[in-house]
């Protein structure tokens, strides 16, 4: 029994010595497989970063922790490594990818300058064929040489300069902007009664219907609404799997043939010749270009949906903000409402129903006080992206003397730029986080705006936006229209403090402002006034 015993004791003991052999294996082999991978990555990092190159951050998990950074981190991530590190670059190592994150302003013009090696041109054609669909024989033109001033991107850009600078063709598209703006403004606000809306939504309808107008004329597709809808609900929200190009047919199936619908509504405005009669000078622009450069009109049409996301995805959330700000402060409505009846607003002689003209003239050129909210808006809320170019061939930056390498992405985060540290710089310190709508506001009241110059909502250098212009006065007359014809405050039980915007990863796709979380519900009660804007084009922005 004893022996039983002693042999049953012998076999569970040698059974548990092979459990717990094979339990410390189950761990031991993932565990030193890790292990393995790890060492191995990080040697593979460090082989493959050469010293001269800005320094590398986030290597704890090797090509893992900056995904994981930015996941948890979001748009901050990049602030955040500012002020921890104080590097004038670095690198950020990706799965597949280097990003050399730039924080230092004279870097950033180093960049600007190095167009035939640092270009934008190969970025902007990858996501045109990947967002827009455009046929093998585009993607090729779009392509070709990225580097040299002759690519396509760069010979369009100095075409629309001209186009989109102020003068004939930008104040045509004035003329019709505000006027669609002021009749929409006109039919609504009517009632006594507040009408209850979703603030985005509503601004987003107001501003896409004056941009078109203004490109489009009279045959605008965007005036019909399933357009308007296709554009919006479909087309915008399926952008980042379009471009992030996984499996988009699946994924994005309903942008895509959001897209294919618009791009029919655009080839049906070509070819039933809208453009002559109200095509903007922009729109003539883009036709001749692409035509000169050998694409087929289909891939105009394509195009043309790019071109809204230009002059539609960065207005809307910039109008968005500027009315939210406007709004939730009541010091900052009140400045912009007596600024503008001081110097932009005169009551209609012959009228005792409270009719009055508006001068855009004046309230592009004489408030200050407007514009100096709508440039703290690009300030604070004009962080959703920034300056992003590919490195075409190996080489040194500039004086620093860094390294970069063929292939790797430079990226200038405009977080960085817009929230700064340095007191050297024209707006700085503890209070950067602060929405100041006087903060250009010159010391002495008078004249333009200071430091305006270090924004880069608008980007720099020689792709400088050339539709800065034209989104520059739309928001301010779109703010001055509405602040003296409307009260807008959320519903019972909503605040304006609820509006966040923690959700932005801040590398937007065409926009460069961050998107509020989610909507607003607000009451607009009108305030009596009737505004009818005029429109001297004079003005010099
Ligand atoms: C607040 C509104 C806007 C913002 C923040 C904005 C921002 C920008 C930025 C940052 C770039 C340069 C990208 C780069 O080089 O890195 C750009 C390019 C451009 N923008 Fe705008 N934009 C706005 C509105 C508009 C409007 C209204 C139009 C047209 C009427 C427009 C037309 C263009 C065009 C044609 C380009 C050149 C694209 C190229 O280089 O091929 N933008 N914009």
């Amino acid at each position: 029994m004893l022996a039983a015993f002693s042999s049953s004791r012998l076999i569970m003991t040698s059974h548990n010595a092979f459990e717990s052999s094979l339990v410390s294996s189950t761990f031991a082999i993932p565990l030193l497989a890790t292990v393995v991978a790890y060492i191995s990555l990080c040697l593979l990092l460090h082989l493959t970063q050469d010293p001269a190159e800005p320094p590398p951050l986030l290597k704890s998990i090797p090509f893992l922790s900056p995904v994981l950074g930015m996941v948890s981190g979001r748009y901050k991530l990049f602030t955040s490594l500012r002020d921890r590190y104080g590097f004038p670059i670095y690198t950020l190592r990706l799965p597949g990818l280097r990003v050399y994150v730039v924080n230092d302003r004279s870097l950033i013009s180093a960049i600007e300058r190095s167009t035939r090696t640092l270009s934008f041109a190969p970025i902007e054609a990858q996501a045109a064929a990947a967002v827009l669909g455009t046929s093998k024989v585009t993607n090729e033109i779009m392509a070709h040489d990225p580097g040299s001033d002759q690519n396509h991107f760069a010979v369009f850009r100095k075409a629309v300069r001209p186009v989109l600078a102020p003068g004939p063709y930008l104040n045509a598209m004035f003329q019709r902007s505000f006027q669609t703006m002021s009749l929409s403004l006109d039919a609504q606000l009517t009632s006594a009664e507040p009408t209850k809306v979703d603030l985005l939504a509503w601004i987003r309808h107001e501003i896409t219907l004056a941009g078109t107008d203004a490109e489009y004329g009279e045959a605008n597709p965007f005036r019909d609404p399933s357009i308007e809808e296709s554009w919006q609900r479909r087309f915008v929200s399926g952008l980042p799997v379009l471009v992030g190009g996984v499996l988009p047919r699946v994924l994005a199936r309903q942008s895509i043939l959001a897209r294919e619908r618009l791009v029919q509504r655009f080839l049906d405005y070509f070819e039933q010749a809208h453009h002559i009669t109200g095509g903007s000078g922009a729109v003539h622009t883009r036709l001749r270009h692409n035509a000169a450069a050998g694409m087929p009109l289909a891939d105009t049409a394509r195009g043309e949906v790019g071109a809204c996301m230009a002059f539609l995805n960065n207005t809307v959330p910039g109008a968005f903000w500027v009315l939210y700000h406007m709004y939730a402060d009541p010091a900052v409505l009140r400045h912009v409402r007596e600024e503008l009846l001081a110097h932009a607003v005169v009551k209609d002689d012959d009228d005792n129903d409270n009719h009055h003209t508006l001068n855009v003239d004046s309230v592009l050129s004489a408030c200050p006080i407007l514009k100096s909210t709508v440039h703290e808006v690009f300030r604070v809320r004009g962080i959703g992206t920034g300056m992003v170019r590919r490195v075409l061939a190996d080489q040194r930056l500039g004086d620093s003397g860094y390294l970069l390498k063929k292939g790797a992405l430079v990226f200038a985060p405009n977080s960085v730029q817009h929230q700064h540290l340095d007191r050297t710089r024209a707006w700085s310190g503890a209070d950067c986080d602060r929405f100041d709508h006087r903060r250009f506001l010159q010391p002495n009241g008078g004249g333009g705006l200071k430091g305006t110059s270090a924004l880069r909502i608008f980007g720099g250098g020689g792709s400088y936006c050339p539709g800065r212009h034209f989104a520059s006065a739309q928001l301010l007359v779109f703010a001055a229209l509405v602040a003296l014809r409307a009260d807008i405050r959320p519903v019972p039980g909503r605040a304006w403090g609820h509006v966040t915007a923690d959700r932005s990863f801040g590398l937007g796709i065409a926009t460069g402002f961050l998107m509020p979380d989610s909507d607003l519900e607000v009451e607009i009660l009108p305030t009596g006034m009737k505004i009818n804007p005029r429109f001297t084009p004079r003005f010099t922005l």
